[in-house]
C-alpha cells in the first residue's frame, strides 16, 4: 500500500465508518433487536419526569392514599420495563458489534492472503496483524458499546427536547436556538480527533510490528547481546505510540469539556427565565420541575453523544486502516477469462526474453532478456553467483510477479492467461527456508492436500525419509511442532517439506537446495528423498551440492540475470567459463558437497 496515502484525511470525520452498514444489514434480526429495546428504554426513561410532575403538582396535594398506590405500582412496572429493555438493549448490542467484527476481520484477513509479493515486499507482517486486532478492537466498541449509548442518548435527546417543546414552547424556543451554537464545534473537534487518532493506531501499528520481528527472532537478538537495542527501540516505539494517544485524548477531552460547558451553561440560562415566569405566576412549579428534568436529559444525553462523537471518530480512524486493506487491490488476479491449460499436464517450462525489476527496487532488472526451456521430465540445475536471479525465476514461475517484458510458459500457456490457482496446482517447491506452522505434522505435510488421508500423508512421509522421525516423536503425526517448527532439526523441517511436495504430486518440481550444511547423515536422507521426488517429472533445481548438478541432464549458469553458459557437468568444465570457476572454487576450499554462493577471487 502507498505509505504517502495512509495520512489523506477524508473530508467527512466518521465517513470510514460506513464500512460497517453492509454488515450491519446481514444482521437484521440482531440490529432490530437492538433498535426496538432502545427505543423502549429511552421512552420509559421519558415518561418518568410526567410523573414527577403529577406528583409535585397534584399527588402530595391529595390525600387520596389509593392514587399514590396506583401511581406508585405504575412506577414499579415502569422500572421493571427499563430493565429488561436495557438488558436486552445491552445484549443485542454488544453481540452485533462482536458479530461484525468478526466477520469484518476474518473478510481483511481474506483479503490479505491474496495480495501480492509485491504488497508484503514494502508492508511488515506485525502492522497488518495490528490492524487486525487493535483497529478492528476500536471498532468493535464503536459498534458496540459506543453507538449503542449514542443511540439512545440520541433518542433520549430528541425525546426530551419534543417533551420539553410540548411542556413549554416559550423556554424550548431558548434552548433550541443554542443548539447549532454547540453542535458546529464538535464537529470540528471530532475531525480533530480523528486525525490524532489515527496517528495513534499507526504508532502502535509501527510498534507491533517490531514487537513481532523481535519475538520471532530472540534468539538471534540474544545471540548478538542485542536484548537491550531491541528493548530501547521497542520501547521508543511504544513511547511515540503513547504520545499520539495522548494527543487523541487531549483533544477528546477539550471536546468533551466544551459540550459540557455548553450545553449545561445553556440550560441554566433557560431554567433562569423559568423561575421568573413561575415567580409571575405564569407557569406552575411543577411544570418547570418537568421541564428541569426534561432539560437536564436532554443536556446529559447532549454531552453524551458529544463524547460518543469522540470515540465513533475514533474508530472511524481504526476503520479508516482497515478500509485500506480491504480496498488493496492484488496486483496478480486471474484474468476475467483465463484460458484452460492443457490436460493431461505435461510439464513444460519456457522462459522467453524475460525482464524483470522488483517493484520494491525498480531501478535495478533482476533478470534481463532470461530465456531457457525445459522439457517435460527434464531435470535442469540452475547454478550461478549470490543475486544472479536464481530465486527470481522460482518467484516468477509461481507468479509472485509478472515479467516487465516476455513470456513465461507453462504447458505451453501464458502464466499470465491462466487463473494463478491452475497454475500453481501444477508447481511444487521445496524453498531453502522452509515454511513449517505451528501445527501438527500430519497438517503440516497435508498443507497442500488438506484432505489428505493419513495413509497418504504416511506414504508421502515415508518417501521423504520422514516417516522414522515422526515416529519417534511423542504423538508421531499429532506432535505439535511449535511456530515455524522450532521443536524440529534443518533436516528434519527439509524433509517434512519434500513430504509436502510429494503429497502434491505436481508435475512441475521446483526445488531450492539448502545451503546450510546438514551432517552427513541427514544429508543422505534429504538427498534420498529428493531423488524420489525429482523422479518422473520435471524439476528446476537451484543446486548449490555438487551431487545435484551431476545428476542433472542439463545445467544453466546465470550471471546478472541471464543464462550465460548451459551444458553438463563435464562440457561447462571443459569450457572454462563461470561454471568451471565455480566449480574449481568449490574444489580449492575442499568442500566437495556445497557450491561456494559467489566467485569471490581465489587467495593464493
Ligand atoms: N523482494 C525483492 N525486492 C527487491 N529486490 C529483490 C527482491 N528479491 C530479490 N531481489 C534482488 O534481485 C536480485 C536477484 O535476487 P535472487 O534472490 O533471485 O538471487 P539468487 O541468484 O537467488 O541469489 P542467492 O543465491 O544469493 O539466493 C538480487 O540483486 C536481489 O537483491
Amino acid at each position: 500500500m502507498p505509505r504517502q496515502e495512509k495520512q489523506t484525511p477524508a473530508r467527512r470525520s466518521i465517513r470510514p465508518l460506513a464500512t460497517v452498514l453492509p454488515y450491519l444489514s446481514r444482521y437484521r434480526g440482531l440490529a432490530i433487536g437492538a433498535a426496538v429495546s432502545l427505543t423502549i428504554a429511552a421512552a420509559t426513561t421519558l415518561t418518568l419526569p410526567l410523573a414527577v410532575r403529577r406528583m409535585i403538582d397534584h399527588g402530595f396535594s391529595n390525600s387520596d392514599s389509593g392514587f399514590i398506590n396506583t401511581y406508585f405500582s405504575m412506577l414499579m412496572v415502569l422500572a421493571v420495563v427499563l430493565a429488561l429493555a436495557s438488558a436486552a438493549r445491552y445484549y443485542f448490542v454488544i453481540s452485533l458489534g462482536e458479530r461484525i467484527v468478526a466477520d469484518l476481520r476474518r473478510d481483511v484477513f481474506a483479503r490479505v492472503m491474496q495480495l501480492s509479493a509485491s504488497f508484503f515486499d514494502v508492508n511488515q507482517s506485525g502492522e497488518i496483524v495490528s490492524r487486525l486486532t487493535a483497529d478492528a478492537t476500536q471498532i468493535k466498541s464503536a459498534v458496540g458499546a459506543t453507538a449503542s449509548v449514542a443511540l439512545r442518548n440520541l433518542i433520549l435527546c430528541l425525546g426530551a427536547m419534543g417533551m420539553m417543546v410540548y411542556t413549554s414552547p416559550k423556554l424550548s424556543s431558548l434552548v433550541l436556538a443554542a443548539i447549532p451554537l454547540i453542535v458546529f464545534p464538535l464537529v470540528g473537534f471530532g475531525r480533530s480527533v480523528r486525525r490524532r487518532s489515527r496517528e495513534a493506531q499507526d504508532m502502535l501499528a509501527a510498534a507491533s510490528a517490531y514487537a513481532g520481528e523481535a519475538i520471532a527472532a530472540t534468539r538471534t537478538v540474544q545471540a548478538f547481546n542485542g536484548e537491550e537495542s531491541a528493548r530501547s527501540r521497542y520501547g521508543s516505539a511504544v513511547e511515540a505510540a503513547y504520545r499520539a494517544a495522548r494527543a487523541a485524548t487531549r483533544a477528546r477531552s477539550v471536546l468533551t469539556a466544551f459540550a459540557i460547558t455548553m450545553v449545561f451553561g445553556s440550560v441554566v440560562a433557560v431554567l433562569w427565565f423559568g423561575a421568573r415566569d413561575v415567580l409571575a405566576d405564569s407557569l406552575s412549579a411543577g411544570t418547570l420541575g418537568q421541564f428541569l428534568l426534561y432539560s437536564v436529559f436532554a443536556a446529559g444525553s447532549l454531552g453524551a453523544l458529544s463524547e460518543v462523537w469522540g470515540e465513533l471518530s475514533q474508530a472511524a480512524g481504526a476503520a479508516e486502516r482497515l478500509n485500506e486493506l480491504l480496498n488493496e487491490v492484488p496486483e496478480i488476479e486471474a484474468p476475467e477469462h483465463p484460458v484452460a491449460m492443457p490436460v493431461p499436464a505435461t510439464g513444460a517450462v519456457e522462459f522467453e526474453n524475460v525482464h524483470f525489476a522488483y517493484p520494491a527496487r525498480p531501478d535495478y532488472k533482476s533478470l534481463r532478456g532470461l530465456s531457457f526451456a525445459v522439457r517435460p521430465g527434464e531435470t535442469v540445475a540452475i547454478v550461478g553467483p549470490s543475486g544472479a536471479g536464481k530465486s527470481t525465476v522460482f518467484s516468477m514461475l509461481l507468479r509472485y510477479y509478472d515479467p516487465a517484458k516476455g513470456t513465461i510458459r507453462v504447458d505451453g500457456t501464458d502464466v499470465r492467461a491462466v487463473d494463478p490457482e491452475e497454475l500453481r496446482e501444477r508447481l511444487a517447491i521445496v524453498p531453502q527456508d522452509v515454511t513449517i506452522f505451528a501445527t501438527s505434522v500430519h497438517d503440516n505435510i497435508a498443507f497442500g492436500v488438506p484432505d489428505a488421508s493419513r495413509e497418504a500423508v504416511r506414504a508421502a512421509a515415508v518417501a521423504a525419509q520422514a516417516d522414522e522421525f515422526i515416529g519417534r516423536l511423542d504423538r508421531g503425526y499429532d506432535t505439535l511442532v511449535g511456530e515455524r517448527g522450532v521443536t524440529l532439526s534443518g533436516g528434519q523441517r527439509q524433509r517434512i517439506a519434500i513430504a509436502r511436495a510429494i503429497l502434491k504430486n505436481a508435475p512441475i518440481l521446483l526445488l531450492d537446495e539448502a545451503t546450510s550444511a546438514l551432517d552427513a547423515e541427514s544429508e543422505t536422507l534429504v538427498q534420498k528423498a529428493l531423488d524420489v521426488l525429482m523422479q518422473e517429472r520435471t524439476t528446476l533445481v537451484i543446486a548449490h551440492r555438487l551431487a545435484t548438478v551431476l545428476k542433472a541432464d542439463r545445467i544453466l549458469v546465470m550471471e546478472h540475470g541471464r543464462i550465460v553458459e548451459e551444458g553438463t557437468h563435464e562440457s561447462l568444465i571443459r569450457q572454462g567459463g563461470l561454471y568451471a570457476k565455480l566449480a574449481r572454487l568449490q574444489f580449492d576450499h575442499g568442500a566437495e558437497a556445497l557450491f561456494v554462493a559467489s566467485p569471490a577471487p581465489i587467495s593464493p
